[in-house]
């Protein structure tokens, strides 16, 4: 930790953040806010600018407007300060297959300008160790797996302390193993007080090991908050199972709840099931029932429900989320 003025500001902050490719606009105009120790889930599908995002971020890609702070650091000025404390995992390091996890990273260590090469021996050993490789860093890296390939990655964002680690994808083609592999060196850093920014296209992700989440779009920030506030702006729904769906529906209209749609797909006829949004003055649960019920609608199934964070992000991009674990 520095301890500078600035360390009550966010970890990233970003204004009208934009780039273009041409008259594309790969990131059109975002306000991002990480505020420090978070573990910031940057959610989007493939294609959606979270790379060019990052790129950005980290001072890899000019934005064509908009501006940039990190750890109280604008990213158009002087970024010796801010970039040594700041570790990256972007699209992989490259590696040298037939050198060592240990000798690749002092390769890379030797490149940093910032790294001090008196601690370099010692930096590299702990930084293997921290992910796990302490075991492998006389091994080749072609032995490596592909898990242990990316850890190799993260070790090498963690060669100096680092306040902010960004990690673009980085369980991106792992198998199971190296997946939880990489969750849990997530956590562990966050509990360590390291802010994580990291992007996934996969929801599950970010619902397991994040505290924060911002959903991109074509470009565009559709949501950003904690995990919590993201699942509240869902706007619950009342579900009522019926043989009555037809009288349920104008029942939920009198009471403001509209519109109320009847779903009878299980083609029974037994009953059909009649949602609708809950309005804002939050009618209260037990006079729906008793308004369904003194109409004569019989009531075999009653519920208010919210969305799932899947059903929200799935609304908010129009995609579907890959869940797979
Ligand atoms: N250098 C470039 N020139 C032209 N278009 C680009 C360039 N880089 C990215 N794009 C386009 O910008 C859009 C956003 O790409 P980006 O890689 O940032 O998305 P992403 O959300 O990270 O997706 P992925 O997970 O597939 O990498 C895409 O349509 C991509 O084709």
């Amino acid at each position: 930790m520095t301890g500078d003025a600035a360390s009550g500001e966010p970890a990233i902050e970003t204004h009208g953040l934009t780039k273009r490719f041409g008259s594309y606009a790969a990131v059109n105009g975002i306000d991002l806010t990480v505020p420090r120790g978070a573990v910031f889930g940057f959610l989007g599908p493939n294609g959606s600018g979270k790379t060019t995002t990052i790129r950005m971020l980290l001072g890899l890609a000019v934005p064509t407007s908009g501006t940039v702070r990190l750890l109280g650091h604008d990213m158009s000025g002087d970024l010796r300060d801010v970039l040594p404390r700041v570790g990256a995992l972007v699209e992989g390091p490259g590696f040298y297959p037939y050198l060592s996890g240990a000798a690749n990273l002092n390769r890379l260590d030797t490149a940093d300008r910032y790294a001090p090469s008196a601690t370099r021996r010692a930096r590299v050993d702990s930084a293997l160790e921290r992910v796990g490789l302490g075991h492998a860093a006389r091994k080749k890296v072609h032995a490596y797996s592909l898990g242990m390939k990316q850890r190799l990655g993260i070790a090498n964002a963690l060669l100096t302390p680092r306040e902010l680690l960004v990690l673009d994808e980085p369980t991106n083609g792992l198998d199971p193993q190296g997946t939880r592999e990489v969750r849990s060196l997530v956590r562990s850093l966050a509990a360590e007080g390291t802010t994580v920014f990291v992007s996934s296209h996969l929801l599950a992700e970010i619902e397991q090991i994040c505290t924060h989440a911002a959903v991109m779009s074509v470009g565009n920030l559709v949501a950003q908050g904690t995990l919590d506030e993201l699942r509240r702006v869902g706007q619950p729904q009342v579900r009522v199972l019926t043989p009555d769906p037809d009288a349920a529906a104008r029942v939920f209209e009198r009471l403001g709840l509209s519109p109320a749609s009847v779903d009878d797909s299980d083609g029974t006829a037994a009953a059909a099931t009649v949602t609708a949004p809950l309005n804002d003055e939050l009618t209260d649960p037990d006079s729906i029932v008793a308004a369904l019920v003194s109409d004569g609608v019989r009531v075999r199934g009653f519920s208010i429900e919210r969305a799932s964070l899947e059903d929200r992000f799935v609304a908010l991009t129009g995609e579907g989320f890959d869940i797979a674990q």
